[in-house]
């Protein structure tokens, strides 16, 4: 997917990209079943005629019976077709849409991405797209087949007396204005439905995960009840999105079964100024009342695609996100300096980063220190391209982020943030992660630099060891020096490191440092400092306030000159 996916089709068949064409056979199928269902009809309509021809051969009743049992081994037949191109078409197509949507989120900016709540892009993925993927594979077939059917209906009832056929057509356009109608009452219910879903949804996934603080600081189960609260709210929206539309449907059975009166009424009129044969009178009465049981159906197909409707707007809100603007003819960097260029950033309007400007030059370790929300995680987020500067460069030897394509940056930057993310396959398949085709040495080497070795080793499947937070239980640091290992093996020239402030027992951030200052051997390094003990050997410390830098310099400049930087070292010196 390149850009937005802005074309839009009613059903979404877009979202895949390229239209199965077993779709056109089903749909071909299903109407020449609809067409095979309406032999009987005929045969019935054309009753009269045969019998009024001189008999001698076969009994029209017989002829009519065995025409109709063949229609319905035909009609059985094409409706299997049908139902196997339709479904094999739908399933493909929306397994696609929901590849291609999965491939769009991995290149919208990873700060959007993470700034939605929890599971609400797994479940949009999941569930929603399940329950779009069941209305597209079940009812869009039988909404092609459930209008050939009653069109042959009324095209008979047509030919037997036309006026008639007029008459109840005349309703048919009435009715349908209830449709668009029941969308509209649906649109503003399943909206609250959509909005109930993901509150509930990042509520389980916050008191999952959130479980052991939960128990130590919430013992009157506060965020538990919240939760129940949503889930109550989710089941009364969704109970109102199945009432909603009720108005709009019961209208359009009305009015089509007015319609039906209306005919009854005028045959009767017309038998009486004769111009209404008795029998033409029967069989009309006969086809009007099954095309109306046809239609009525036909309609509550159309309704149920309404639910797809509502699936659908949460998927194309996600398929339109714009993704990072992608460079055709991509630079290669020289080196690994980085420069930021009168640098600005604002989330959603508010300014986070305000025209600021530095040179890291490459090989050199550069801190970033500051008070709490002063932007050191949004300026390292811009260095990995998280998101785009809106003002301003960020320039990495040479090049600007926005001039490289997604490998080279790949290649340039590591970063090793606090909260480390080890995937559920072995410990060896994890450290190779960002160079997969490093060999077990290698991956040992790395392991070994940053002194996490010996700890897999003892582990029962040593790096075979397959990650389950469950059944392999690494302390936080050790996970930390997993990911150190595995941004060793990368070997990237540009370093961005989160100083962890999570308490890790003193043996094993000893190990951490240790396998800190291996890592940023010879790299550019942005590390975001929360201890400043442990920055003050840094070539250049940046002290950050509300998006600007406000001193600049070396440990003992920034001590020399009293600012700031002295209080804070004073203040932690002090604990
Ligand atoms: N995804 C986001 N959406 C909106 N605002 C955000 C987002 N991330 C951070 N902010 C806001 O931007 C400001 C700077 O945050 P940032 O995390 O960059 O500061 P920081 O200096 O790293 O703070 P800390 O040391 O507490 O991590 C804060 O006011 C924060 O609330």
């Amino acid at each position: 997917m390149k850009g937005p996916l802005t074309m839009r089709m009613p059903l979404g068949f877009d979202l895949a990209g390229a239209v199965d064409r077993r779709l056109w056979w089903g749909l071909l199928w299903g109407a020449l079943g609809a067409v095979a269902d309406a032999v009987p009809w005929a045969l019935l309509v054309a009753l009269p005629l045969l019998m009024q021809e001189d008999g001698g051969g076969m009994s029209p009743v017989w002829l009519l019976a065995g025409l109709g049992a063949a229609g319905f081994v035909l009609g059985s037949g094409l409706k299997a077709l049908a139902l196997n191109a339709n479904f094999s078409s739908t399933y493909t197509m929306v397994a696609q849409a929901r590849l291609r949507l999965a491939d769009h989120v991995a290149r919208l900016p990873l700060g959007r991405v993470l700034s939605w709540r929890d599971g609400a892009i797994s479940d949009l993925l999941s569930s929603k797209f399940s329950l779009y993927q069941d209305i597209m594979t079940h009812v869009w077939g039988l909404v092609v087949a459930g209008l050939t059917f009653p069109v042959l209906l009324w095209a008979m009832l047509l030919l037997l007396d036309w006026r008639l056929a007029l008459v109840y057509l005349a309703f048919v356009p009435v009715a349908m204005l209830a449709i668009p109608w029941s969308y509209r009452l649906l649109d503003a219910a399943a909206a609250r439905v959509s909005a109930e879903r993901d509150l509930a949804v990042a509520g389980v996934v916050e008191v999952v995960g959130g479980a052991r603080d939960l128990a130590f600081f919430d013992p009157q189960d506060r965020r538990r009840q919240a939760v129940h609260q949503h889930f109550d709210a989710l089941s009364r929206a969704s109970l109102a999105t199945e009432v909603a539309p009720a108005p709009a449907l019961a209208s359009y059975a009305l009015v089509l079964n007015v319609g039906v009166v209306a005919v009854m009424l005028l045959a009767d009129h017309w038998l009486g100024d004769g111009s209404l044969a008795p029998m033409v009178l029967c069989l009309a009465l006969f086809l009007v009342l099954r095309l109306n049981g046809a239609v009525a159906e036909f309609g509550l197909f159309l309704a149920e695609l309404r639910f797809a409707r509502a699936v659908l707007s949460d998927i194309r809100a996600l398929a339109n996100e714009p993704p990072l603007p992608q460079t055709k003819a991509a630079v290669q960097p020289v080196g690994g300096e980085i420069q930021f260029e009168d640098v600005s950033f604002a989330y959603d309007g508010q300014a986070v980063i305000r025209g600021l400007s530095a040179r890291l030059p490459a090989g050199t370790v550069t801190a970033l220190v500051g008070p709490s929300g002063a932007g050191k995680s949004t300026l390292a987020h811009l260095v990995g391209r998280l998101w785009d500067v809106q003002a301003g460069a960020i320039r990495i030897g040479g090049v600007d982020l926005r001039q490289m394509d997604e490998a080279t940056l790949n290649r340039t930057v590591s970063m090793v943030l606090q909260d480390v993310t080890l995937f559920p396959m072995t410990l060896a398949d994890n450290i190779r992660l960002g160079r997969p085709e490093a060999s077990d040495d290698e991956v040992m080497a790395a392991a070994e630099a940053a002194c996490i070795h010996q700890r897999i080793m003892d582990l029962p499947s040593g790096y075979q060891t397959v990650f389950d937070p469950e059944a392999v239980r690494l302390s936080g640091g050790e996970q930390q020096r997993v990911a150190i290992a595995r941004a060793l093996l990368k070997d990237a020239p540009v370093l961005i490191l989160d100083e962890a402030t999570a308490s890790i027992d003193l043996d094993s951030e000893a190990l951490v440092q240790q396998a800190l200052s291996r890592l940023c051997a010879g790299r550019t390094v942005l590390v975001i400092a929360h201890r400043l003990w442990t920055i003050r050997h840094a070539d250049l410390i940046l002290v950050m306030q509300d998006g600007a830098v406000i001193e600049r310099g070396t440990h003992p400049e920034l001590i020399d000159s009293r600012g700031t930087y002295a209080r804070l070292w004073q203040a932690q010196q002090g604990r």
